[in-house]
């Protein structure tokens, strides 16, 4: 494990942490890990409380606040078909959410600063798993190049205030995640999410089948919330340099095998069917975690068990998803 750099201040308990975005999948489970550790200063504001594309009320709140930490777990977020519908938004609104908080960070001179990217900031075809060298080596898929080029610009802003201003900001790439607090909508959710719902309802209704979009053969890598909440608060104790990170898991799974696990999980009994129609997305996104174990960090929950412990959140929360 290499060292702690000497640039890093341990985090202090009573630190002032605001987490933009702590109501979301990611947020809300840095909030609740940052809470369960005893920090005891945290800060958050939701988008109606604080709309993160408004500059002027992101100034006046960080420049009033002053957070020693942000943790950025804030953006418009979707799986493939809300990326492939609306890109303009994508594009738009999380260049604004990124560019206001980090401004005002510079202009309130924080501390600490943890960007959040994603896996699909890496080239479509670029060498697995993927090294964090790879970025911008090749074209970038196309159902989420929009949302991709916001992220690209997030890391480039870390890396700007770094060399400009001195900062010990960090920014983080973490591979698909799933989790209690994910988002369950049938359209604009992420697969593992979706085929939670889709076979748990296929299950109370007696349907016969239940169909996956494309051809189920794409791999994805799939890491559990609480596990990316622990390498997040890791990462701002041990990590400050301006490469970007990746955070997976280091194995992947087809679609198809995830819907065959998701299904006994659920306990659904019928068909699983393909829709071709559906994009498949980039064949294949596994990351090359190697940085962030020699870091000293690993993920601790297994797939099938993390996907048991979200049905099960599913099962308790599912009155108030089916309202959204
Ligand atoms: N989910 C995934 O598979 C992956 C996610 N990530 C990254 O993790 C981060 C969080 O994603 P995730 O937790 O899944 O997303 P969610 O959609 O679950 O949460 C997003 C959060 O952002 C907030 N938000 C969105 N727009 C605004 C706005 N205009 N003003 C203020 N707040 C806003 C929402 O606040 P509110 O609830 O109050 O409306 C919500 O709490 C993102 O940067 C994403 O790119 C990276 C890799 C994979
Ligand atoms: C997280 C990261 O990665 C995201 O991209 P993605 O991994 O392609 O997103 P996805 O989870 O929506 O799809 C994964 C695969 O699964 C298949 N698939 C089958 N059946 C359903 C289904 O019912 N829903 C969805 N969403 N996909 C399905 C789907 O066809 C595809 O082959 C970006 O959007 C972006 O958010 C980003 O940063």
């Amino acid at each position: 494990m290499s060292e702690k750099p000497a640039s890093l201040e341990p985090m202090k308990l009573t630190d002032k942490i605001y987490v933009a975005g702590h109501r979301g999948l990611v947020g809300g489970a840095i909030w609740n890990e940052l809470t369960r550790r005893g920090f005891s200063n945290l800060l958050g504001k939701t988008s109606s409380e604080l709309d993160l594309r408004d500059r002027t009320a992101v100034f006046e709140f960080v420049l009033a606040n002053k957070p020693d930490v942000i943790i950025d777990a804030a953006a418009r977020v979707g799986g493939i078909s809300a990326n492939n519908s609306y890109p303009a938004e994508f594009l738009s609104e999380n260049l604004q959410i990124q560019v206001n908080l980090l401004d005002a960070a510079n202009a309130a001179d924080v501390s600490r600063f943890l960007f959040l990217g994603s896996s699909c900031i890496y080239p479509k075809f670029a060498d697995q798993p993927i090294k964090e060298s790879s970025l911008l080596t090749g074209e970038l898929e196309p159902t989420n190049d929009a949302y991709a080029i916001a992220k690209i610009a997030g890391i480039m802003q870390i890396q700007a205030s770094r060399r400009q201003y001195g900062r010990h900001w960090i920014s983080a790439m973490p591979t698909n995640l799933y989790g209690p607090g994910d988002n369950f909508h049938p359209e604009n959710s992420h697969v593992l999410p979706a085929l939670l719902r889709r076979f748990h309802e296929a299950k109370e209704s007696g349907s016969k089948e239940v169909v996956l979009w494309g051809t189920g053969t794409p791999l994805r890598e799939f890491l559990y919330v609480e596990d990316l909440a622990d390498a997040c608060i890791y990462l701002l104790e041990n990590y400050d340099s301006p490469e970007t990170i990746n955070v997976g898991v280091g194995e992947d799974v087809s679609i198809r095998d995830l819907a065959e696990i998701v299904s006994s999980v659920v306990g659904y009994e019928g068909k699983i069917t393909q829709d071709v129609t559906k994009p498949d997305g980039t064949p294949r996104k596994l990351l090359d975690i190697s940085r962030i174990k020699a870091l000293g960090w690993e993920p601790k929950t297994s797939l099938r068990e993390g996907i048991k412990q979200t049905y099960e959140w599913f099962l308790v929360n599912e009155e108030n998803l089916r309202a959204k």
